[in-house]
Formats: C-alpha cells, sequence, structure tokens
C-alpha cells in the first residue's frame, strides 16, 4: 500500500486494491474502469480487491497534459508511509537517527535564535509566526477544511464528498440521534468529514450489506467517536426492530450477558468516556451500553462508589436481581459492551483466566513467570465465572487501533476477535504475526469475521500498516484528508531550557500562560472567563512525581497521574474531573458548542475574579498514557511536551489532547535550542513542521 499526497489535492494509491477515490473530485478509478489519465494509470490497482476512499476536494488548477512541471516537495505534506517509516526508524533505534542520516535536512539548519523567549514580544515575529490569530474563525475550518471546499457550505461538503450526507438528518439517522446530537453539539452541527464518509458507508441500508471492515482515519479531534457510534448503534436498533417484527429470538447462550456490539479501548479511562458519550446518544432511542471496568453501574447515591460496592451490585445483576437491569426476562440486559480487551477477556472467560494456578509446594521458576501476574493462587479465589456470550456480537469496534493490534496488545486483541468467531461457529485461525519489517507478510492470510469489524486510528505507523495489508486486503479504509497533521486550530510554540533547573523553566512558563489570561481581561475583546488548564506530557513516571512535587512546592496545584497511580484502581474517571469534556445529558441547559457567535457578549471578569490555581488544579502531569482518545476539556488550551517525543506518532496524539473539535490550542514543545546538543531540538522542530 502506498500513499501520494500533493499539496493542492489528494491523491491516494493503494497496491492491490480499488481505488475508489482520490485526486479531485469528480475523479476516481473503480474496479476494471481503463484508466485515462497518466496518474490514473499509475494509481490502477494489480487486483480489483480492497475499496480506499479519502474526503476528496475540487481541484484547484486545471489538469495538466503531458510531462508535468516537477515541482519541489512540500515539506508540509507528509505520506502514511513517509511517516510510518519515520516512524519505524525513531522507534526501533530509540533515538533521533532520522535527521542525522539525511543530507537533505542537515542542508538546512535554521538560524540559531533563541526561539520564542526573546523574541515573542516583537510585533514583526508574532506576526510572522500568527501568533495572535483568531481561534474562532478557524473552528470554521474543523467542518469545512479548506481542502474540501473552495467556498464553504454544507451543500458543497455534500458535493465534494461524493454522495455522502453533508447535514445530520433523518433519514438516514433515526430521529432521536438527530435530537441527541443537536442537544449535544448544538442546532447547527453538521458532520466532520470522517463523519460524512461513515453515514455514507456504515449504515446498513444496502441490501447487500454483509459483514464488513473498516478503517476511519483521520487527525484527533475530529469527531472519530460519533463516526463508529451513529452507525453502531443505529444498525443494532434497527436489526432489533427487524427481529422482534418477524418474530426472531436472540441466538442461545448460557451467558447472562450477550451483547450485540464490543468496543474495545485501550485504557480504562477512554472505555468509561466511551460509553458515557454512547449513553448521551441514547436518551431517545433505547439500547443499554455498560462499561466493562463497571464505574458505570447505578447506586442511587451521589458519592463515590467503591469497587467492592460495585462487584456486589454488578454480581446481583448477573443473578438476575434488581440491578440495573433485568437479566431474567431480558434476552438483551446489555446491547453494548465497552471496555479494554483484558477486561472483556475477563468476563469472557472469567477473572483469573489468565493466571497460572501454582499448587502448594510446586517448584516454580520465578523466571517464568509473567509480570507478577501468575500467582500462587487457589481455584475459586481468584478466579470466577464467565459472565459475557458471544454468540450475538454483530459489531466490534477497535478503538485506537494502531496501539491494539501493535505488536505488544494485538496477541489479547486477537485472540479476542478469534473467540467471538468461534462462538459465532466461524472459527479462524490465529498465527503469529512477524513483528520485524524485515521479516517476510504472511500470503493469503486474509481473515474473514463474522461480524462487522470497524477499527478505528488517527495515525497508521508501519506496523498497523503491515498488519492491515497482511490480514485485512478488503478493508473499506476512510480517510479525512488532514490525516496525519496536527489538527488546524493547534499553533505550536518552542521554548528553549535555560540552562538551570528545568522545573523552574516549566513553571515560568505555566505562569506566563496564566499572566496572558489575566492580561486578555483587561485588553481583549474576547477575555478567557477562567485560568487555562495545562497538559504536561513527560515520558517517565518518575518525572511525572518529580515535577508534580515541585510545583506544589511552588504553590501551583497539580494532579500527577502515573499507569501505576492509586486513583485509576477506583472505577471512575473522578480523578480526571475539571479535565476531561463534560457529558452533556439532554436535560442539561449548556449553551451551544457549535462556532457561531455568541448572541450577547461575555461579562469580563476582573482579574481577582478569575480561578485560582493554587486552590484548584489547573495542571495535569502524565504519561503518554492519557495521550490516546481522551476529549479534554476546551479549557486545555495548552499541552506542554517537556521530554523529547518518542516518536512522531506519540507527539501527534499528545499535541492532539488540545485544539479538538476547532477549539484552539497550542502545543508548546521544550528542548535545548542553544550550544551542544541543540540538535535534537532542531531535529524535533524540523518533524513537526512537517505535520503542521
Ligand atoms: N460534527 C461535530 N461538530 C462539532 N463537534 C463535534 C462533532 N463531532 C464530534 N464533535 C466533538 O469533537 C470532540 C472530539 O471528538 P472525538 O473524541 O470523537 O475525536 P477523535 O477523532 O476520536 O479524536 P482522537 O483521535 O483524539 O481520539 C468531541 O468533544 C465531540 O463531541
Amino acid at each position: 500500500m502506498a500513499f501520494f499526497f500533493t499539496p493542492q489535492n489528494t491523491c491516494l494509491r493503494l497496491r492491490n486494491h480499488r481505488l475508489l477515490a482520490g485526486f479531485h473530485s469528480s475523479a476516481s478509478v473503480q474496479g476494471s474502469q481503463k484508466p485515462r489519465s497518466r496518474l490514473a494509470k499509475s494509481l490502477q490497482p494489480e487486483t480489483n480487491r480492497g475499496t480506499l476512499e479519502v474526503a476528496s476536494f475540487e481541484r484547484s488548477s486545471p489538469p495538466h497534459h503531458g510531462r508535468a512541471e516537477r515541482k519541489p516537495v512540500d515539506p508540509s505534506v507528509v505520506s502514511f508511509r513517509r511517516l510510518a517509516r519515520r516512524d519505524a526508524v525513531l522507534s526501533e533505534t530509540g533515538k533521533s537517527t532520522w535527521n542525522k542520516e539525511s543530507p537533505r535536512f542537515n542542508k538546512e539548519k535554521p538560524a540559531q535564535t533563541n526561539e520564542v523567549e526573546k523574541s515573542e514580544d516583537r510585533p514583526e515575529y508574532r506576526k510572522e509566526k500568527n501568533m495572535d490569530y483568531d481561534a474562532s474563525a478557524e473552528s470554521e475550518e474543523f467542518y469545512n477544511p479548506p481542502v474540501l471546499v473552495t467556498t464553504g457550505g454544507s451543500t458543497e461538503i455534500a458535493a465534494t464528498l461524493k454522495g455522502a450526507p453533508g447535514r445530520f438528518n433523518s433519514p438516514p439517522l433515526l430521529p432521536g440521534f438527530v435530537t441527541a446530537l443537536k442537544e449535544m453539539l448544538g442546532p447547527d452541527v453538521r458532520p466532520t468529514p470522517i463523519q460524512s464518509l461513515s453515514m455514507k458507508w456504515l449504515f446498513d441500508e444496502n441490501p447487500a450489506f454483509e459483514y464488513n471492515q473498516f478503517l476511519l482515519a483521520s487527525e484527533t479531534g475530529s469527531g472519530k467517536s460519533i463516526a463508529y457510534l451513529l452507525p453502531l448503534l443505529q444498525n443494532i436498533k434497527k436489526a432489533e426492530e427487524a427481529a422482534a417484527a418477524a418474530g426472531q429470538a436472540p441466538k442461545p447462550s448460557s451467558r447472562p450477558l450477550n451483547p450485540r456490539g464490543i468496543i474495545l479501548a485501550p485504557t480504562h479511562e477512554l472505555s468509561r468516556q466511551l460509553s458515557l458519550f454512547a449513553k448521551s446518544l441514547l436518551h431517545d432511542v433505547k439500547l443499554r451500553v455498560m462499561c466493562a471496568s463497571r464505574a458505570n453501574t447505578k447506586t442511587g447515591k451521589s458519592k463515590d462508589v467503591s469497587a467492592s460496592e460495585m462487584a456486589a451490585q454488578f454480581d446481583n445483576l448477573m443473578k438476575g436481581g434488581d440491578g440495573e437491569f433485568s437479566v431474567s426476562k431480558d434476552p438483551h440486559p446489555v446491547d453494548v459492551v465497552v471496555g479494554t480487551p483484558m477486561k472483556i477477556m475477563e468476563m469472557i472467560k472469567g477473572r483469573g483466566w489468565d493466571r497460572k494456578e501454582i499448587q502448594e509446594g510446586e517448584e516454580v521458576d520465578p523466571s517464568s513467570l509473567r509480570r507478577g501476574r501468575d500467582k500462587m493462587v487457589g481455584f475459586g479465589k481468584w478466579k470466577s465465572k464467565p459472565e459475557l456470550g458471544l454468540e450475538n456480537v454483530e459489531w466490534v469496534i477497535v478503538d485506537e487501533a494502531d496501539v491494539l493490534l501493535d505488536p505488544d496488545f494485538q496477541e489479547v486483541t486477537r485472540s479476542l476477535l478469534a473467540d467471538i468467531s468461534e462462538a459465532r461457529g466461524h472459527p479462524v485461525t490465529l498465527d503469529p504475526f512477524p513483528t520485524s519489517a524485515a521479516e517476510k507478510l504472511p500470503e493469503d492470510k486474509e481473515v474473514e469475521y463474522p461480524f462487522n469489524l470497524v477499527l478505528t486510528s488517527a495515525t497508521i505507523p508501519s506496523s498497523l500498516a503491515r498488519y492491515l495489508d497482511a490480514y485485512h486486503p478488503r478493508l473499506i479504509r476512510l480517510a479525512s484528508p488532514r490525516l496525519h497533521h496536527l489538527p488546524k486550530t493547534l499553533q505550536t510554540e518552542y521554548v528553549g531550557w535555560t540552562g538551570g533547573n528545568k522545573n523552574a523553566d516549566i513553571e515560568k512558563r505555566v505562569r506566563k500562560v496564566w499572566a496572558e489570561d489575566a492580561l486578555s481581561v483587561a485588553t481583549s475583546e474576547t477575555p478567557v472567563t477562567s485560568l487555562s488548564k495545562i497538559l504536561v506530557f513527560c515520558n517517565k513516571s518518575s518525572k511525572v512525581v518529580e515535577l508534580s512535587a515541585y510545583l506544589s512546592e511552588k504553590g501551583i496545584k497539580n494532579v500527577a497521574l502515573t499507569s501505576a497511580g492509586e486513583e485509576r484502581r477506583r472505577g471512575s474517571n473522578k480523578h480526571l474531573d475539571g479535565f476531561l469534556r463534560p457529558i452533556r445529558s439532554s436535560s442539561s441547559s449548556a449553551p451551544s458548542r457549535t462556532p457561531s457567535p455568541p448572541a450577547t457578549p461575555v461579562e469580563p471578569l476582573a482579574p481577582g475574579m478569575l480561578s485560582d490555581p493554587s486552590k484548584d488544579a489547573h495542571v495535569m502531569i502524565t504519561t503518554s498514557l492519557l495521550s490516546r482518545g481522551l476529549d479534554f476539556d476546551p479549557s486545555i488550551k495548552h499541552v506542554f511536551i517537556v521530554d523529547e517525543p518518542r516518536n512522531m506518532i506519540d507527539f501527534l496524539h499528545r499535541a492532539g489532547r488540545s485544539g479538538r473539535a476547532g477549539q484552539a490550542g497550542r502545543v508548546v514543545i521544550f528542548g535545548k535550542t542553544k550550544g551542544r546538543g541543540s540538535d535534537k531540538a532542531r531535529d524535533v522542530k524540523q518533524r513537526v513542521r512537517a505535520l503542521v
């Protein structure tokens, strides 16, 4: 598979696949159709398998005839493959060899300026870096990226997306979803490009629609969750109604829970946020969504629920008691389950399924025990009964597919998919996948699952691209044109270490953010109403703890979150309160988030009335743990990257926690900008520039 991007228009090539849409809005190559232009010929697939659709757009210049003038490569345009290859180099060696090996980049050494620190106050610098820009104007591009349409307007989105819906209308959506979307996102809400594509491809209006495999790929904060939740929930609802009309009963299962949809996510935090988000779409259309981390079981109490209380309630539910759902009569007490693959495996096989049982007195080689999971356990103490039946699963969503199918995690993800296939009567073989890029890809290993599979990701690293080529050659790939770019509304800034205490440099920049906020109250036409929140990403947990202690000592209240953090065990997202975007229920009367001018001007607050960062935490410090998928509150306007990003994939996800859904944001990258060792920071800058 290879992808080529050009500055004015996107063109993609998918070797061995059918290219469905590509280089300009009206041109597409389909199946056995004969290509006319040289470009189309080069895109002609070798076989007619697979489908690719990219949100395409009007061509701004007439097509050329004959030999074209060779244009210099635009460094701001990155292809899937180039990014993936670069990432592979970075992650395999663990350091930035990419730049040093490339004479092209060594030639263009940027002038030695002490970035931002000194020059930020100069008006020419501010203008050149577009530092005083109005983000609200940019947010329109969230719906309507310039590459998609030339003049704006939903009808043109529809035209350029070739038949894809340009509105959330009923039909194709059930009226209940349209109401929920308008309540949640404002009356003028329009689908983002990836949502338009998903509405075109993933709705079961087509009589020939059988089990399909899809990839939804678009930049961070572009609305992929709605892009898969709407078709998932609507198709399940319609299937339920059709089965009821035909008097069909669900497949029998011995387990109490028999969902028809499963959503896999890499962390508990993301699972909880996704399940709450799905529930907020289901006020009118009634379906039951359950988070496998058990954080959403109702207790009727306002206080936090302990894990044991939740477990007791859950057990009650399993026995058909008077929990949230009635198991005994209802064949589908749960329609959709959301969880991490490990947690869902636990529900399928019973708690303790992956623990090796070691008998009293048995001699064990400690090196054979896997990371503390194998314990001396007595049967019945650790093991529990399986709860989840898989016979009725029709849809599986793999969110953040590049993580869940990466060489470290794919064993459990793929065994879960294989278990579902087996339970549905179509077992699939599970071969080990070559992890090294040098190993040959297996041939004829296409997997056909007996359910719809939707993979979503904001990045396609080389390992995922290889995996998809080998096992999912017929995958329908839906991509947005800004994939592998930073969101448009996200600005970048580089800050040089002063050479002294790095923690003090970070503190200084944090205080500067708040000073700018306070200044805006007096000077700006659009003053802030509370101080910005800041998300700081470190590479190591020890650094998180150290920085947190330093800032606390300096009177900056903060939340430090590492993978081993005690707060994570609670079974709720309470520890992220104030940082995650609150999920709006239909009864909420909060104002619309759809970008539109406010009806009445917001009354500016006096500087003293802004929130107090020494009392309420305005800073969250974490590692890449929270960089995936979580929808942070728009009050997080700054993401600080204080350690050199491990690779650009990681960088895109960290930076993408701000500047979401067309909101303004800024990613501040710290590095050594002067003297020995500053080439690393220059490397990073070059690479980040390619993503902007
Ligand atoms: N059509 C829309 N109009 C306005 N806001 C939207 C729209 N679709 C989604 N959003 C909002 O955009 C935000 C980001 O959406 P979402 O979390 O689904 O992004 P994502 O593409 O999954 O990002 P990531 O790759 O980081 O997981 C959410 O708050 C969501 O409510």
